[in-house]
């Protein structure tokens, strides 16, 4: 955000170049071409000889502050930074009761930020001062030369008055044209981040011709699928599997074993190194990132609500929903009630994330949010984790008639084992590889992995 503020100097840098510079440059064409008129060439060029060595002085002397501006515009961003993630993470503050840590660490960033500042300034300000001491010498050159045309009777006496009259305005335009040079590489260093940022390019873009697909079977396969987010680590290794449409698939395993990655890859947030997945037979590289994404509704497994009210997050998911769909959605996943409790009812303001709702509350506006959107392919994320077993019971019922209305292929990531034991095929990760895959009954049979699991949380 600080980078597009600074950023904000590249409309700046326009009006400096079209309202001044151009301007200035067409007022020291016409000074030049009147003392040209009133005395002589001589006197011409020497002001333009003043205007260049201003320039030049002003271009020569800028590597000299160049870095400390650079220095002091990163500073006022890490200052930014600092003040952001406190105010973000606020509650972690207080938990650790670190907010005479956080005072500290944001006070030294204003220092370094106000030193920064500082040094550049009074570099800036000394050059500055010395280009200035030019202008009594040209002052000094100029009255000299024209002294010496009217000795020479090449112009009258009145010529040194209308000189001395007019030497404001011939420069004025010599000062500004090293200010206007300034201030654009002083707007150019502050804009140099958001120049960063606008010339990054996205790493997932849509293919050159790429087919929209609207509705599909519900066909998906990872064939073969490799993925690293860091070359030197592979997250996840030979993923191969395929869903029928109206299956359940089951991703359970470790944690950090990849779960979460397959459904990002599905979802085209990276695409993979290796192999390919898709939809209908479509590789879901050649189908639109438009299209491929309203395929697909997501319960994360951190839901994350806008600062609005019930009603606007859950009609995020389908702005044209009505009302009667709306409470429809929330009566499914026992939601509704609850909204009914709260004073403002489904015009409840939810705060900054949905801070003012349990993590339970925010968990079901989020399945309710996925069942409006009612795309074909259904990824649910650790969906209920932070709900008790009663009410999970009723959210689950109303999934799986959801699922079933219209035979929705669903990816479902679970830690409680007993969500999932319904489910086609569940297949069982460890280090981003599938080492057992199965229905619950043959999996148990097998007494591996996924056996080991299911008998400690029974005990448990
Ligand atoms: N954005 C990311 N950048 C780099 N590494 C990541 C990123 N997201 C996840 N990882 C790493 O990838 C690995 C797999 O993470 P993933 O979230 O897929 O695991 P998971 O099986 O879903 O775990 P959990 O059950 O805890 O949610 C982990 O080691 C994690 O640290």
């Amino acid at each position: 955000m600080k980078a597009l503020e600074q950023g904000s100097s590249l409309a700046r840098l326009l009006e400096t170049i079209v309202c001044e510079s151009l301007p200035t440059v067409v007022d020291v064409t016409v000074a030049l071409g009147i003392l040209y008129w009133k005395f002589d060439i001589y006197v011409s060029i020497t002001l333009l000889v003043a205007c260049s060595s201003f320039l030049a002085l002003e271009v020569f002397t800028s590597r000299w502050k160049v870095e400390l501006r650079r220095q002091s515009a990163r500073a006022e961003r890490r200052e930014a930074r600092v003040m952001h993630q406190a105010i973000q993470g606020w509650a972690t503050v207080s938990y650790f009761n670190m907010f005479h840590f956080e005072r500290k660490r944001f006070g030294k960033t204003v220092d370094t930020k106000l030193v920064a500042h500082q040094r550049w300034s009074i570099r800036d300000t000394s050059i500055q001062g010395a280009i200035e001491l030019m202008i009594p010498l040209t002052f000094t050159i100029l009255a000299g030369m024209v002294i010496y045309n009217i000795s020479q009777g090449r112009s009258k006496p009145g010529g040194f008055v209308f000189f001395i009259q007019y030497w404001d305005s011939l420069i004025w335009p010599v000062k500004w044209l090293s200010h206007d040079y300034r201030q654009i590489m002083s707007d150019l260093i502050d804009a140099e981040r958001l120049l960063a940022l606008l010339q990054q390019k996205a790493t997932v873009v849509d293919c050159e011709e790429p087919h929209d697909i609207r509705d599909v079977e519900g066909h998906v396969a990872f064939e073969d699928v490799c993925f690293a987010y860091d070359n030197r680590k592979t997250t996840i290794c030979g993923l191969g599997f395929s869903a029928q449409p109206g299956q359940t698939i089951a991703l359970v395993g470790a944690t950090g074993a990849g779960k979460s990655t397959a459904t990002k890859l599905l979802l085209r947030f990276y695409d993979v190194t290796e192999g390919k997945i898709s939809i209908d037979n479509h590789d879901i590289r050649d189908i639109t990132l438009d299209s491929l994404r309203n395929l697909i509704g997501v319960v994360p497994q951190d839901p994350l609500l806008f600062n609005g009210t019930i009603l606007e997050n859950l009609r995020y998911a389908k702005p044209s929903a009505t009302f009667a769909e709306t409470i429809e959605a929330c009566q499914a996943t026992s939601i509704h009630d609850k909204i009914l409790t709260f004073p403002d009812g489904y015009k409840t303001h939810v705060g900054e994330q949905g801070v003012k709702l349990s993590g339970g509350e925010v968990q079901r506006l989020a399945v309710a949010r996925v069942i409006l959107k009612d795309a074909p392919i259904l990824v649910l994320d650790e969906a209920t984790s932070a709900i008790d077993t009663h009410t999970e019971s009723s959210i689950q019922r109303a999934l799986d008639a959801f699922k079933n209305r219209r035979k929705r292929t669903t990816f479902v990531i679970a830690h409680r084992l007993s969500t999932i034991v319904s489910a086609d095929q569940i297949l069982v990760f460890d280090e981003g590889k599938i080492v057992e895959r199965g229905t619950h009954k043959n999996l148990i049979a097998r007494d591996g992995v996924y056996s080991g699991l299911w008998s400690k949380q029974s005990r448990a």
